[in-house]
Order: C-alpha cells, then sequence, then structure tokens
C-alpha cells in the first residue's frame, strides 16, 4: 500500500485495513481549488496536517465545501519536497483516543504544496498568481512564535529582515518579508479584500501577525519601495488579522504509530529530521480533542467552517478562551512537565503524570494559582477544561508526546504562559504576587534545565531554542553543586521583562526562584527533593 495518488486507488485494501478515505472526487477537488482557491496555509508542518487539513477534509465529505487547501511552507522548504511531493499531498492522520482505540484516516484535502522562496521561481510565482485571485478569503499561518519575530534579543532587525526593508518586495527572503510580498501582489491586483490569519499559540496572535507585516508595509511605503497606499491596504479594513485559540496536542510522529502503519502495509513511512529540524512523517498522529476558536473577521467573507467544528465568535471571547487555555489551563502545565521532564529523564508526557509529585505540581498551578485569574470566557467552562486536560488529555497513555518537543523554544513562551499570570496577580488589589511558590520552582527548574545537566548529573541535549547561546553562556557559569554569585549571573537573566513577561525583581518573585534554584543546584537528586519538598 502506497500512500499516493496511485497507491490509493485501490481503495478496497485500504478500506479493508481500517482506513476512512476521502470520499470526494479529489481531481475535481483540485481542479476547483486551482481556478478559485480560498485558503492558503503557511506552515505545513504537524498541526496543519492533523487539524485544519482534517476540518477540510470532513467538509469536503459532507459536500459542504467542494474546495480543497494550499499548503505553503516558507521556512522549511525539505517538507514540501521530501514529504509532500513524493505523497501527492497525502498524509494518514493516526487519532489516538484516551480509550486506547485508534482512528486511521488518510487526509486529501491538501492539493496543492508550494515552496515560499523566490528562489523556488515556479512555486513562487504561484504563490503570487494565488494571491491574486478574488476568491482567497483567508491566508493561514501556523509558524511557530518565533516565526513573527523581526529583531534578535538585541532589539535589531534580523540580517535577512533588514535586507528584505531595504529591498522591497521584489525577491524577499525573510518569511514576513515573502508574506508582506504576496500581499503587496493582492494589493497590486486591486486592494482585494482577505483575513491573514495566526493560528500560533501566541496571545493576539493575530496581533503579532498584524505588527511584522505593517512593518515591512510602513517600511516599504516610507522607502517608495512599493505603490502608495500599500501601508494604509495593510491597516485598513480590507486585510484583517483575526485572533485565534488553537488547541490538539499533535506530538512529533511516533515510532509505535508508524509500527501500526507497517503492519497494516503501508510502505515508505520513513520520518524525516530536516535540516532545520522539523520532525515529520507521511503520518500524523494527535489526540482526539480539539478547538478552533477564531474571531468572525473576514473581509472577503468566509466558508461554513462552523460545520466543521471551528467555533467563530468576537475578538474579546477569542481573547479570553485563549488566555484561559495558552496562559493556564494547558500550555503552563506542559511547559512545567517539559522542564521537569527533561531534567528527570522522562521521555513521555503520561508517563510523568504517573508521578504524584509532578501530577500534584501541575494540579497546584492549574488549579491554585492560575484559576484565580482566569475570566470564563462563556463558550467553554475553564474548570471543566482544566479537569479535562488534567485528567484524560496530558495523561493519555497512547499519546506519544514528550517533554523534549514541549521544551522547543521555551525562552519564547514563558511571558505568555507564566507572564500573564502573574501581571494579573499583580494588577489585584485582592491577589498577593508573593503568594505564587510553583510558578517561580518553574522558572527555576527552567535555570537548571538550561544548566544542560539532568538530575543524575549527566549532560543530556537541550531542545532547540533561539535564546539557547545567550542563556546557556550565562548558565555555563553555574556548576553542580557549587556555589556561585546570583546577583551577578542570575540578575540579568530575571530581570528580564522580555524573557518572563514582568521584571521578576520589580514582581517580588526573583528571591524565591533563586532560592529555588540554589536547592536544585546542591548535586544530584537535588530536583527530585525539591520537588518533594515544596510540592506538598
Ligand atoms: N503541535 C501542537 O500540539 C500544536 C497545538 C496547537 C498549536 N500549535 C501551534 O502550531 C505551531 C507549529 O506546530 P507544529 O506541530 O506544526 O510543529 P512542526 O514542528 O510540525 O512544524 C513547525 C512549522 O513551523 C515552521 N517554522 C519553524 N520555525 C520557523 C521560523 N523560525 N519561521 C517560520 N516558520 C517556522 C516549520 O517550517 C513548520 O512549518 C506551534 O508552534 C504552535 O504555535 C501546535
Ligand atoms: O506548540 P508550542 O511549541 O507552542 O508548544 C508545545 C505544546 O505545549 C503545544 O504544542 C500543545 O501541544 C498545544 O498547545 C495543545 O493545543
Amino acid at each position: 500500500m502506497r500512500l499516493n495518488e496511485e497507491g490509493l486507488k485501490n481503495r478496497q485494501e485500504w478500506e479493508a485495513a481500517g482506513y476512512a478515505l476521502p470520499q470526494y472526487d479529489r481531481q475535481a477537488v483540485k481542479k476547483k481549488t486551482e481556478e478559485a482557491p480560498f485558503w492558503i496555509h503557511f506552515g505545513a508542518g504537524n498541526i496543519f496536517r492533523a487539524f485544519q487539513a482534517n476540518v477540510v477534509q470532513n467538509l469536503l465529505n459532507d459536500g459542504v465545501l467542494d474546495r480543497g487547501l494550499i499548503a505553503a511552507e516558507g521556512f522549511d522548504g525539505e517538507i514540501v519536497e521530501k514529504l509532500y511531493r513524493p505523497h501527492d499531498s497525502y498524509s494518514v492522520l493516526v487519532t489516538l483516543k484516551a480509550d486506547g482505540t485508534v482512528e486511521k484516516t488518510v487526509v486529501g484535502s491538501v492539493v496543492e504544496a508550494l515552496v515560499a522562496d523566490p528562489a523556488k521561481e515556479e512555486d513562487f510565482s504561484r504563490l503570487r498568481e494565488i494571491f491574486r485571485q478574488p476568491s482567497l478569503q483567508m491566508a493561514t499561518f501556523t509558524i511557530t512564535e518565533k516565526g513573527y519575530s523581526l529583531k534578535n534579543a538585541a532589539g535589531e532587525y534580523l540580517d535577512a529582515v533588514a535586507a528584505d526593508m531595504e529591498a522591497g518586495p521584489e525577491k524577499p527572503v525573510s518569511y514576513i518579508g515573502k508574506v508582506s510580498s504576496l500581499l503587496y501582489e493582492r494589493f497590486l491586483a486591486g486592494e482585494l479584500p482577505i483575513a491573514m490569519v495566526s493560528m500560533d499559540n501566541c496571545s493576539h496572535n493575530g496581533d503579532k501577525l498584524c505588527a511584522a507585516i505593517s512593518a515591512y508595509a510602513e517600511t516599504w511605503d516610507k522607502k517608495g519601495l512599493v505603490k502608495e497606499g500599500f501601508a494604509a491596504y495593510v491597516s485598513g479594513k480590507k486585510v484583517s488579522f483575526p485572533w485565534t485559540m488553537i488547541d490538539k496536542i499533535t506530538p512529533r510522529p511516533d515510532e509505535t504509530v508508524k509500527g501500526i502503519l507497517l503492519n497494516d502495509g503501508i510502505e515508505d513511512l520513513d520520518q524525516i529530521v530536516t535540516s532545520k529540524k522539523t520532525y515529520a512523517a507521511p503520518f500524523v498522529n494527535a489526540e482526539e480533542c480539539e478547538y478552533l476558536v477564531i474571531e468572525d473577521d473576514f473581509p472577503n467573507g468566509r466558508e461554513a467552517l462552523e460545520k466543521g467544528g471551528l467555533i467563530f465568535t468576537d475578538r474579546e471571547t477569542v481573547d479570553k478562551v485563549e488566555k484561559m487555555k495558552v496562559c493556564t489551563c494547558l500550555n503552563p502545565l506542559h511547559t512545567t512537565l517539559a522542564v521537569f521532564g527533561c531534567l528527570l529523564g522522562y521521555d513521555l508526557i503520561s508517563k510523568e503524570m504517573k508521578d504524584p509529585v509532578l501530577k500534584k505540581l501541575v494540579e497546584i498551578i492549574g488549579h491554585e494559582e492560575g484559576m484565580p485569574v482566569v475570566v470564563d470566557p462563556g463558550i467553554i467552562r475553564p474548570e471543566k477544561f482544566l479537569d479535562e486536560v488534567l485528567n484524560v488529555r496530558i495523561p493519555n497513555p497512547f499519546m506519544p508526546d514528550t517533554p523534549q518537543r514541549i521544551a522547543t523554544d521555551t525562552s519564547q513562551k514563558l511571558a505568555i504562559r507564566f507572564g500573564e499570570t502573574i501581571k494579573a496577580y499583580m494588577a489585584s488589589d485582592k491577589l498577593d504576587v508573593k503568594n505564587l511558590k510553583r510558578i517561580p520552582l518553574v522558572f527555576a527548574g527552567w535555570l537548571r534545565y538550561l544548566m544542560g545537566i539532568n538530575d543524575k548529573g549527566e549532560k543530556f541535549e537541550l531542545s532547540p531554542d533561539p535564546m539557547l547561546p545567550t542563556l546557556c553562556a550565562v548558565m555555563e557559569q553555574v556548576k553542580l553543586g557549587e556555589s556561585f554569585d546570583a546577583e551577578k549571573i542570575l540578575k540579568p537573566v530575571l530581570s528580564d521583562e522580555k524573557i518572563f513577561g514582568v521584571d521578576l525583581y520589580k514582581a517580588g518573585l526573583a528571591d524565591d526562584v533563586i532560592k529555588y534554584f540554589t536547592e536544585m543546584n546542591a548535586g544530584p537528586g537535588a530536583v527530585e527533593a525539591v520537588l518533594k519538598k515544596y510540592t506538598a
């Protein structure tokens, strides 16, 4: 059984092996999509294939849609070249349910995959053509939080960004430069309307995308590198940047899941780790639970995607749902388990939830420290959501999610995942920020993690993070089991608002972080001992 157009002609064989297949005429869908695309997605990674692509597949199956998705990859072209193209853009979605059952679906709703890079001329000119189409309603993005950053830690534009700002929209190299250049194409085509929709896990994600694109539009406008009016078009009513909240735990492709598919007789399932460290395979594995809440602001209209389970609402509600999930009920718990999981040698999040201390720690962070500042969004009940996360989703033993995946880019996530709670305590006249004890414990754990030495005293590989060079250089000055000058070494990190969302000294939490870190640094076994001591 081969996962491509040819291999899927033998439908019976696939169905007999338990696979749900596309129930639509894919060639007809492909033709219609080429002629009148409505949805292009940037960031052809795992979540897109497990979530958005499957929603569109269901809507095609039900006859709600007659056009599919176009995937664009502007960071890691290998995903398209080594994965999408050999498989004619098909994926197998393996849904791992908490009761141990597995659902296998061949997803065919992505009908075109393109490398968003002017160096790939054919692909980029097709992208320009897509952006000129009046039918295009939305461009969506899952390009990670760092995908929207234009500046380095020193606050200077990254080299590729600075070069694109100077050169204009002709041959962009930076990610958002490419996106801005395509949007300029749409402007030239008659100032056509579009929704530019970030679906990344960052607070007010629409504003992040808007700020990044606007920086290019304004600079190009000012320098006379674009036709007058481009910046006004980007900031005007024809281009919207809705806020969203996305939720579906989608781990990297897992060997056990691959084994299930190999057993069924599918060939060519090899996982690739690209030179840019994307983990991808012809299949994706994910949990069943999913939420995608979107601010309903689509200047060019939209399809009835609510029929596929997406929730359209107002900005205020998205904000509340997003804060509930990203700042309290899911992602902070994930980051806690990621940091301590790496230090304590775990390779599965679900196994960590069997450790009573770690389980208690995330329960306290969720229920006691985070929950008091959560505002009920009305459409999803926070207590119910948190209970499901703690009792069903993260302990799901069938989910191959790892602390190492979640530890990726932690420096970019702490401000959102914990900083918002700290700020809310600081702003409250009822709550005392000094009562936050486990959040500082996580920060201390992260500093200990950055030493790259686990709780047994052995070296381990840190997950990728754009700030590792700076942060590791700081933490190298601390040696396990030795005393150190906290004021001199840790103060620059702990006072960095960009990392924590607040200056931890001004918040009054730095002393606790230093105390916990000092105890965790006492020697091998100290992390486990500290967790036990403070997680009563
Ligand atoms: N995996 C999940 O459980 C999950 C759930 C909800 C939301 N998300 C969001 O989706 C994002 C992607 O997750 P995924 O599972 O697809 O990861 P993935 O590793 O499978 O794919 C990452 C995608 O982001 C791109 N990318 C990586 N670094 C980039 C950079 N510096 N600039 C631009 N693009 C870059 C990659 O090329 C790829 O398309 C996450 O960062 C998160 O914001 C993920
Ligand atoms: O995707 P990231 O890197 O922002 O964070 C890692 C995980 O916490 C995240 O992917 C969750 O699995 C997801 O937010 C669940 O909806």
